[in-house]
C-alpha cells in the first residue's frame, strides 16, 4: 500500500478524519452519571431559583424601613422549609432564618445582631444596614432558563442542572474506541523483556487520553506482525465506533496495517501526512467503524492523538472543533523548519517558550517534560529569540 495517494496537509487530514465520524445518538443518564459527558440537548429550568423570595440572614422580617429604637412585636416564625402563614402589620415582625420564605408583604430582614429581644418584642439597637437581606425569587435564574454548555459537564454544571430541577440529563453516547497495539517486539507493562523486546507504552497513553476526552476504551490484545494476527484483531474490534491501530503504518516489510485493513474492507481516505512526527498516519472507513492507523513511535502516536483523535472524539460527542493555539515569545532561537508541519515539544516558563533540545519521536520522557507543542508550518524560516511562535497546550 506504500505510495498510495499523495502526502496531504495536516488541515486536509483533519478534514478527512472529521468526515469519517458523525455525532453519536443521545442517551439519557442520571445527573451523577452525566458528569464529564457532553449534553446533547438543552435543558430548561423547571422553576425559578430561588423559587420564592428568601431570607439571606437570620433575623426578623418586617414590612417597613427600620430606624434605631423602633420596636416590633414578634407574631410568628419562618424557617427554611417552614413558611410563616399570616399577615404582618407595620408594628409586627416575624422571626426568620436564612433560606426561609419571606412572609407576604415583608420588605426587609433586620439581622439579629441589630436588635435587642425581650420576650415577644424586639427593639432596633444599631442602624440597620441598607440592604433588605432578601434574595429575590428568580434572582439566580428564571424558570425556562436554558443550559447546554459546549464542553463536557463539569462540577459547576452538575450543581446548576440540579438547581434547575434535572435529575436526568440527555448526553451523547460515549464513543467506543478499540485500541490495537501491533508489533512482535511489544510486551505489556510489567512483563520481563526478552532480547529485542520493548514495553508497549503509547496505547496506554492514548487510552488515558481518549478516556479523559469522554470515550469508552477497549485495549485489544497486542497483535503480532502477521496478516492473520492483524485480521483477527480487526474482528475483535467489531462494535467500536473508532479503531485506532498503533504501529505498522510505515513502509517496512513488517508494516502491514494498510494492506491487511485493505483486505478487511478499508476504504482508505489517505496514507501519509506532511507532519512531524506522524507522517505515516493512515485512515479510512472500515465497515461501521472509522479506522485511524497511527505510527508506532510513541511520541508520534501521542501527538497524532492530540492533533487528530481528540477532535474526532469531540465531533462524535457533538462538540465543535476547538484547539486553543496561542503565541509565545521564544526563549531561544530555532532553526528553519523542513517541508512537514512540525509539532515541537516545548515548555512555557515565565511567559516564554523553550523548544526542547531533543525532538526524536521515540522520547516519551521529553514529551512528559513538555507543556506545549510549538506548531511550525512547512518551510517556516529560522526564528530568533523573542519572536512569537504558535503553540498549543498539551492535555494532562
Ligand atoms: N524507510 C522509512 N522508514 C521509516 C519511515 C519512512 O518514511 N521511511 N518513517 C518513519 C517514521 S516517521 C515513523 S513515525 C515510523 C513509524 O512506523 P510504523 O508506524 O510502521 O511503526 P513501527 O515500525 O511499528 O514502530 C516504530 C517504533 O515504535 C515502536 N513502537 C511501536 N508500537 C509501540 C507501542 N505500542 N509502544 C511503544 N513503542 C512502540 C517500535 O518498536 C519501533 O521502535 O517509521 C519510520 N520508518
Ligand atoms: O513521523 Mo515519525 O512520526 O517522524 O517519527
Amino acid at each position: 500500500m506504500e505510495g498510495s495517494g499523495p502526502v496531504i496537509s495536516v488541515a486536509a487530514a483533519l478534514d478527512h478524519l472529521l468526515g469519517l465520524v458523525a455525532p453519536l445518538p443521545t442517551e439519557t443518564v442520571t445527573l451523577r452519571a452525566a458528569a464529564g459527558r457532553v449534553m446533547s440537548e438543552p435543558l430548561a429550568a423547571l422553576h425559578d431559583q430561588p423559587p420564592f423570595d428568601a431570607s439571606a440572614m437570620d433575623g426578623y422580617a418586617v414590612v417597613k424601613d427600620a430606624e434605631p429604637d423602633d420596636t416590633f412585636t414578634i407574631i410568628g416564625e419562618a424557617a427554611a422549609g417552614h413558611p410563616f402563614v399570616g399577615v404582618l402589620d407595620y408594628s409586627d415582625a416575624v422571626r426568620i432564618f436564612t433560606g426561609a420564605p419571606i412572609p407576604p408583604g415583608a420588605t426587609r430582614v433586620i439581622i439579629q445582631e441589630d436588635v435587642r429581644r425581650d420576650g415577644d418584642r424586639i427593639t432596633v439597637t444599631g442602624a440597620p444596614g441598607d440592604g433588605p437581606n432578601i434574595r429575590p425569587g428568580g434572582g439566580d435564574f428564571a424558570k425556562g432558563k436554558v443550559h447546554q454548555p459546549r464542553t463536557p459537564l463539569g462540577s459547576r454544571d452538575s450543581a446548576l442542572l440540579a438547581a434547575m430541577g434535572h435529575g436526568l440529563v440527555p448526553v451523547a453516547r460515549k464513543p467506543v474506541v478499540a485500541l490495537l497495539m501491533t508489533g512482535d517486539e511489544l510486551r505489556p507493562p510489567g512483563q520481563v523483556l526478552a532480547e529485542g523486546q520493548i514495553t508497549a507504552s503509547n496505547g496506554y497513553g492514548l487510552a488515558a487520553m481518549c478516556e479523559a476526552a469522554g470515550a469508552e476504551v477497549r485495549i485489544l490484545p497486542i497483535a503480532s506482525d502477521t496478516a492473520a494476527s492483524l485480521s483477527q484483531a480487526f474482528r475483535l474490534a467489531a462494535g467500536a465506533d473508532l479503531l485506532i491501530t498503533i504501529g505498522g503504518a510505515s513502509v517496512g516489510d513488517h508494516d502491514l496495517i494498510a494492506d491487511v485493513a485493505g483486505d478487511a474492507g478499508l476504504d482508505l481516505s489517505f496514507h501519509k501526512v506532511a507532519m512531524r512526527p506522524g507522517k505515516p498516519l493512515l485512515a479510512g472507513r472500515m465497515g461501521d467503524m472509522a479506522l485511524v492507523g497511527l505510527p508506532g513511535n510513541p511520541v508520534s502516536a501521542m501527538v497524532c492523538g492530540v492533533i487528530f483523535i481528540l477532535p474526532m472524539l469531540r465531533r462524535m460527542q457533538g462538540l465543535p472543533n476547538f484547539s486553543e493555539i496561542l503565541s509565545y515569545p521564544l526563549a531561544d532561537a530555532i532553526a528553519a523548519n523542513g517541508p512537514r508541519q512540525h509539532y515541537m515539544r516545548a515548555q512555557v516558563r515565565d511567559g516564554r517558550i523553550t523548544v526542547l533540545d531533543r525532538q526524536d519521536s521515540s522520547l516519551l520522557s521529553v514529551l512528559r517534560d513538555a507543556t506545549h507543542l510549538v506548531v511550525r508550518p512547512p518551510g517556516d524560516p529560522a526564528r530568533v529569540a523573542g519572536e512569537g511562535v504558535s503553540a498549543l497546550r498539551l492535555p494532562a
